[in-house]
């Protein structure tokens, strides 16, 4: 088997910045495939510091910038990566690592970095950690890792003394945060005792996670569901196999791009039930769904009656929540699609007190959009118009202005693409083959 260490050459900083250029106006056709979940993977690489042995993962998406910061993360606390480039299997080796202070630097740049502080607490009983990046969508605190970790025994300012064990606890999270909910369970499955953790999020990125660790010899109870009860054991072992699930918002945004472009496309592999809030509401759009293989959906946003679009889009209402509501993270592309759509729609932020960013550069687009602190008011219809100097603020932000640019007319040109490259493998090449007209400004590394 061929297998190369693919990582020990990458630099976060080699990367020069580009520009998103697309020409507007085509309809896609085709099928996409959806890459492993970046989210997912994340939390599945900081679980791996739980383990002895070697775990194997497959559909690692491991392009994108933010993977390739993780795994600095890990490799910076002496964690081994093996990657096979024909297979896409990766292997990932942690008995060498004598560290529990990472990277700051790469730490700081994601917000999935904060995710090791789990493991590594339990792993050694004390853990320096900088605090985390990610989006810049909101004030985005981390009072509930620190206040779960403490009722596992864990000290304020995050140490518990070297070599001493965590134990179980109980904790409440006020909010169903993704991070502590996924940090909580990878300290508790090391720590002395029982756990029970209620109010957890359901992500099925934490599922994914959960099911990672049952696989690692962990016991879980409740996964999937918002309690989980978890019984500390002294080890757990490398996993022979485990496949990281699509990432259900790059198929959403695909689906939100057949959308807005008025296309049909066929996307998989996704797991359908993880689409349901989405898929619901782009129905209430007019668009026509249907499921054609257990992990496939064909997504269409033609409706036209003797050439002129029908779709109802009138008085949609959109509020983002934790799951199973409607994403956050398919809000800014969600919200570029209403403006295509005939009538009144409102879009309604509860997650991220920060994320209408997107908004001032759809407007440059010639969209009509209010926004009241964080609920958008959309006038729909508009034609949308090609800009040249529109920016991307954030990665979904981003991905909201390409989904724009695809339905307008004329040249649109993006710049800050280095925030769409921490989520989207290859976002070019995928739009390219569905018939796009989509460049970058220069080469990048990333596409080859
Ligand atoms: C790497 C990763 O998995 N990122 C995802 C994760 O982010 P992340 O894990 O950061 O999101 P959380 O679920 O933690 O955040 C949700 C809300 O809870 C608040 N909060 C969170 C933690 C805390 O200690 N205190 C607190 O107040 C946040 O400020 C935010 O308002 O879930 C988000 C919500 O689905 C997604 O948008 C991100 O893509
Ligand atoms: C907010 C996101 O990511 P992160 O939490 O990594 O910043 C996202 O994926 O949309």
């Amino acid at each position: 088997m061929e297998v190369h260490n693919l990582f020990s050459h990458f630099h976060s900083h080699d990367v020069p910045e580009e520009k998103l250029i697309i020409h507007g106006g085509k309809e896609l056709s085709g099928h996409v495939t959806i890459s492993g979940s970046k989210n997912s993977s994340l939390a599945l690489l900081a679980a791996t510091l739980c383990c002895n042995g070697i775990s194997k993962f497959q559909n690692v998406p491991v392009s994108l910038s933010d993977i390739q910061k993780m795994i600095l993360v890990l490799q910076s606390l002496g964690a081994r990566f093996e990657y096979n480039r024909i297979n896409g299997e990766m292997f990932v080796e942690t008995n060498g690592v004598v560290s529990a202070e990472p990277d700051h630097v790469a730490v700081s740049e994601i917000r999935g970095g904060f995710f090791v502080l789990g493991p590594l607490l339990s792993r050694f009983g004390e853990a320096v950690v900088a605090l985390p990046g990610g989006c810049d969508i909101g004030a985005r605190p981390v009072d509930l890792y620190i206040r779960g970790l403490e009722a596992l025994g864990g000290l304020v300012e995050i140490k518990c003394g070297k070599g001493r064990r965590l134990r179980g606890g109980s904790f409440y999270l006020d909010y169903p945060s993704v991070g502590a909910t996924n940090t909580l369970m990878m300290a508790a499955t090391l720590a002395h005792g029982v756990t029970k953790l209620s109010n957890v999020a359901q992500e099925p990125e934490v599922n994914d996670l959960a099911q990672f660790l049952i696989k690692c010899g962990a016991e879980i109870d409740g996964a999937g569901t918002s309690n989980l009860l978890i019984t500390g054991k002294h080890k757990l072992y490398g996993c022979d196999e485990h496949a990281i699930m699509p990432d259900r918002i790059e198929a959403g945004t695909f689906a939100i791009a057949a959308a807005i472009t008025r296309s049909c496309l066929s996307i998989s592999p996704v797991v359908p039930s993880h689409l349901t809030s989405l898929l619901d509401k782009l129905k209430s759009a007019g668009c026509r769904i249907t499921q054609t293989a257990h992990d496939t959906i064909h997504v269409s946003g033609i409706c036209k009656e003797n050439g002129i679009d029908r779709f109802k889009g009138t008085g949609i209402h959109i509020q983002t929540g934790p799951y199973p509501e409607f994403p956050t993270d398919l809000q800014p592309q969600m919200l570029a699609f209403l403006t295509t759509c005939n009538g009144q729609s409102v879009v309604r932020e509860t997650v991220f007190e920060g994320r209408m960013g997107h908004v001032r550069e759809l407007q440059k687009m010639g969209a009509k959009i209010q926004v009241y602190g964080n609920s958008a008011t959309i006038y729909g219809g508009s034609n949308l118009c090609g800009s040249s100097g529109v920016l991307a603020h954030d990665l979904r932000g981003g991905a909201s202005l390409v989904l724009a640019g695809l339905a307008a007319s004329g040249t649109t040109e993006i710049d800050g693409v280095f925030h769409i490259d921490r989520g989207y493998e290859d976002l070019k090449g995928k739009l390219q083959s569905l018939g796009a007209n989509v460049k970058r400004s220069s080469f990048n590394y990333y596409n080859i």
